[in-house]
């Protein structure tokens, strides 16, 4: 598919200007002396998906799918998507039905994986069907936990579970090396105080406190975005990389960003990032604009 988005135009002309600039420094050919790929990253929940009340509800905007689609059809040699997300890798694989060629990370980098081309031979537990109604075949490598990190994941999952039981609207997600206290549907003083306790609780166990939009995650493994791209970033052998990101938590993958990176934060609030969009339908045109410049 080659056709623009009507709406690429409406960027404004600096980060235009910047992601031409990105896009010309993908690599022609798939040569021994060929660079790597050039690594496109974004954050799911308020990047690619609108937030919403209900996490299991989240979907791509059909812009950012339908680019993010064009870009992982470009030859491998010349672009890799990824998605880095704070999702359980197997709910990001369900809900954003990433395109075959993608590269996943879930749990902030506790979780990696892939989506495999359809025409490659698999196991049949690596069958997928997701939330776009499309099966596909997935390579997920889910964190393990070592004795101490299972018994401090329970006790995490117990004081977070207390938290939230008195408090209207609050709920505990699951994760499989994390517990995260939700407070969207919450009244804002309880949601406060809860977030409050939920931080208290983190840091009395030792754990690693992760604040987001309307949620306090505490992990018992130490990884973060940053980390996840690099690691990315160097596997790939990318000499340059764009992210998109809208939380707190994206902050630590701009921070590693370097001169010839993109960062682009979406919505509002401070960043690192030297570029911002307004919102998922901004990050969707920005993914369509550079499949154009790539000719995707
Ligand atoms: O790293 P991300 O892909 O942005 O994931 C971050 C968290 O996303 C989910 O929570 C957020 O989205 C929900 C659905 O829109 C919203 O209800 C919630 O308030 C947001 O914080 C997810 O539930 C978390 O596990 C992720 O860590």
């Amino acid at each position: 598919m080659t056709s623009s988005d009507p709406q690429s135009t409406s960027l404004d002309g600096e980060l235009t200007a910047t992601l031409a600039a990105f896009a010309a420094r993908a690599p022609a050919g798939q040569g021994e002396d060929a660079a790597g790929p050039l690594l496109v990253a974004s954050d799911f929940d308020g990047v690619l998906a609108p937030l919403g009340d209900d996490p299991l509800a989240s979907r791509p905007t059909p812009g950012a799918a339908a680019a993010l689609a064009r870009l992982a059809a470009t030859a491998p040699g010349r672009v890799r998507v990824a998605l880095v997300s704070g999702r359980r890798i197997e709910d990001l694989a369900h809900l954003a039905s990433p395109p075959p060629g993608a590269l996943l990370v879930g749990s902030h980098g506790a979780e990696t994986g892939e989506v495999l081309s359809p025409l490659r031979d698999g196991a049949e537990d690596e069958r997928q069907v997701r939330a776009d109604g499309t099966s596909a075949r997935v390579r997920l490598i889910p964190v393990a936990l070592d004795a101490g990190q299972s018994d401090l994941l329970a006790e995490v999952t117990a004081g977070l579970e207390d938290v939230a039981a008195p408090v209207e609207g609050a709920w505990v997600e699951h994760k499989p090396s994390a517990a995260v206290l939700h407070t969207r549907l919450s009244p804002a003083g309880p949601a406060q105080a809860a977030s409050a306790a939920a931080v208290e609780l983190g840091e009395r166990l030792g754990a690693h406190v992760m604040a987001g939009k309307n949620v306090v995650e505490i992990a018992v493994t130490s990884t973060s975005k940053g980390i996840a791209l690099d690691a990315l970033r160097e596997a790939l052998g990318a000499p340059a990389v764009l992210y998109l990101g809208d939380d707190v938590t994206d902050e630590r993958a701009f921070a590693v960003l370097g001169p010839d990176d993109v960062g682009i934060k979406v919505g509002d609030g401070e960043t690192l990032a030297a570029h911002r969009v307004a919102d998922p339908a901004g990050a969707a045109r920005v993914l369509t604009t550079l499949a154009d410049l790539l000719g995707a």
